[in-house]
């Protein structure tokens, strides 16, 4: 006997073509346009599928869903939606819900996954959480980010390792904390580690913790981060710039799901999700030999890639509407953009992806003479960003200077006298880096003295000039 399918679609077009390619692989088609037709009709007959879209016009497609999974668990559910938000994937996948397709979609992928949820019914909507955090922060609807969110909803329900890889800015910290906030271990800490930026030999006793004397230095017993992370996410950013030791030990603690602090005897068992992320392609470092095939293999499980913000000009506009908005809540001026000036966000490369135009959206806010942003006004700011970048690029072609973009934010944001410049920017670049550097030895002042290069007692005047309190970063345990 055929299959019977419900589609739930107010666009009669959109339901005619679903109708005819699902009619055509042998399946029969019943179909209504609003929750109250689908409701009537899955109680007068027994569906294999439902496939529904979410804006009907007497409601939403998956806030109504609960009662409809109750009555019929076994039922596979797919849904068509035109908000292409990760909140409408996640909702969807929330729901038990098989497969969500952003419209437009693949009319044969449509069909196939059709077939396949239906020789796998029963098999879905198990345990599935029920307090998901509204208000996700991934802003862009192109068709580039759905594929991401596809890919989120598919490991929010197991630990699979992801390995998320995308050029610098485009947001791959910011999926590492969607996966960990929307996942299984939200309830647990996420816990980021940037491998590039910590010295090469102390990422071992960075990642896995040390035992008191297990080093000069190892004044008090230490916990690595990955025990730091027990029952919720590991972030391991940067992960291509790890050294070739370190990875060989990252890998044996995945395999063997066990650490032992450096020093120690102890096994600790691995309780973390562990997401990483690169801006390298790993490949060409695979085959040269800088990274390890069998530790990328262990990471790509599930492999997310975020394209640049170039190939996702569609999201510009929104993502520059969502900075504005962020940065008047942050206290500067409020702007509106127009459509021209939008526009012309549009066009411009963002090499330095979603974090450049944050960057240059906040100056913007703050330095624009009218509320009203228009093209005019971006004009000049985008040259001098030109030049900036053109002087920039001959001391490093790679990619934009973050710290360079840090000083830019910050000399911005300080209402410095003439004068009053250097000093202060010497003293808040030493602060960030002392914590760094005292989080790293445990508050050891010795120690931090001789990464830092310099004499012990000027590290201590410095200290104490910057009112920072070494002992706090004693490990207490
Ligand atoms: N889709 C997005 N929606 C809203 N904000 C975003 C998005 N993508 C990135 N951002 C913002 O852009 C900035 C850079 O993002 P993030 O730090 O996640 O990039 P990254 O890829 O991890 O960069 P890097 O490789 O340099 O570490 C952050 O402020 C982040 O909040």
């Amino acid at each position: 006997m055929s299959k019977r399918v419900l589609l739930v679609e107010d666009d009669a077009s959109i339901a005619l073509v679903i109708t005819a390619a699902l009619e055509a692989e042998g399946f029969t088609v019943d179909r209504c346009d609003s929750i109250a037709g689908r409701d009537r009709l899955l109680s007068a007959q027994t569906y294999d599928l439902l496939l529904t879209d979410v804006m009907l016009t007497d409601g939403d497609g998956i806030e109504t869903l609960g009662p409809v999974r109750e009555a019929h668990p076994t039922l596979p559910i797919i849904i068509l939606s035109a908000q292409n938000t990760l909140d409408t994937a996640v909702r969807a996948s929330d729901t038990g819900a098989f497969e969500y397709f952003p419209k437009p979609f693949d009319l044969e992928e449509l069909v196939r996954t059709v077939t396949q949820a239906i020789g796998n019914a029963g098999g879905v909507g198990a345990e599935l959480p029920q307090d998901v955090p509204q208000g996700l922060p991934l802003v862009g609807r192109s068709s580039a980010m759905q594929a991401v969110y596809r890919m989120i909803t598919r490991v929010l329900r197991n630990d699979l390792t992801v390995l998320i890889l995308g050029e610098s800015g485009t947001g791959k910290e910011l999926v590492a904390e969607a996966i960990h906030q929307l996942g299984n271990r939200r309830s647990g800490p996420f816990v980021a580690v940037n491998t590039a930026a910590i010295p090469a030999e102390l990422i071992e006793s960075e990642l896995f913790g040390h035992e008191k004397g297990a080093f000069t230095g190892a004044v008090a017993r230490s916990i690595g981060k990955f025990e730091q992370a027990s029952g919720g996410t590991l972030f391991l950013d940067e992960i291509g710039d790890m050294p070739m030791q370190a990875q060989t030990r990252l890998l044996r603690a995945l395999q063997s799901g066990r650490i032992r602090r450096v020093g120690g005897r102890e096994e600790i068992i691995l309780d973390c999700r562990i997401v990483a992320a690169t801006n390298r392609d790993l490949l060409p470092m695979i085959a040269a030999g800088t990274f390890r095939e069998d530790l990328y293999y262990r990471l790509a499980v599930v492999p997310i890639e975020l394209p640049p913000l170039r190939e996702r000009a569609d999201d510009i506009p929104a993502l520059s509407q969502h900075f504005l908005a962020k940065a008047a809540l942050e206290g500067l001026p409020r702007r509106q953009l127009t459509q021209a000036g939008a526009d012309l966000l549009s066009r411009q490369p963002w090499r330095g992806n979603v974090r450049e135009l944050r960057n240059f959206v906040y100056r913007l806010a703050l330095l624009a003479r009218d509320e009203v942003i228009d093209a005019s006004t971006i004009e000049p700011l985008l040259a001098q960003e030109a030049t900036g970048a053109a002087r920039s690029s001959e001391s490093d072609e790679r990619r934009p200077s973050d710290l360079a973009s840090a000083v830019a934010a910050w000399l911005s944001a300080q209402n410095l006298q003439p004068g009053e410049v250097y000093d202060a920017a010497l003293a808040a670049f030493e602060r960030p880096l002392f914590l760094q550097i005292l989080a790293l030895t445990g508050g050891n002042q010795l120690r931090a003295a001789q990464i830092l290069g310099i004499n012990r007692n000027t590290l201590r005047k410095r200290l104490s000039d910057l009112n920072i309190t070494p002992d706090e970063f004693a490990s207490r345990d």
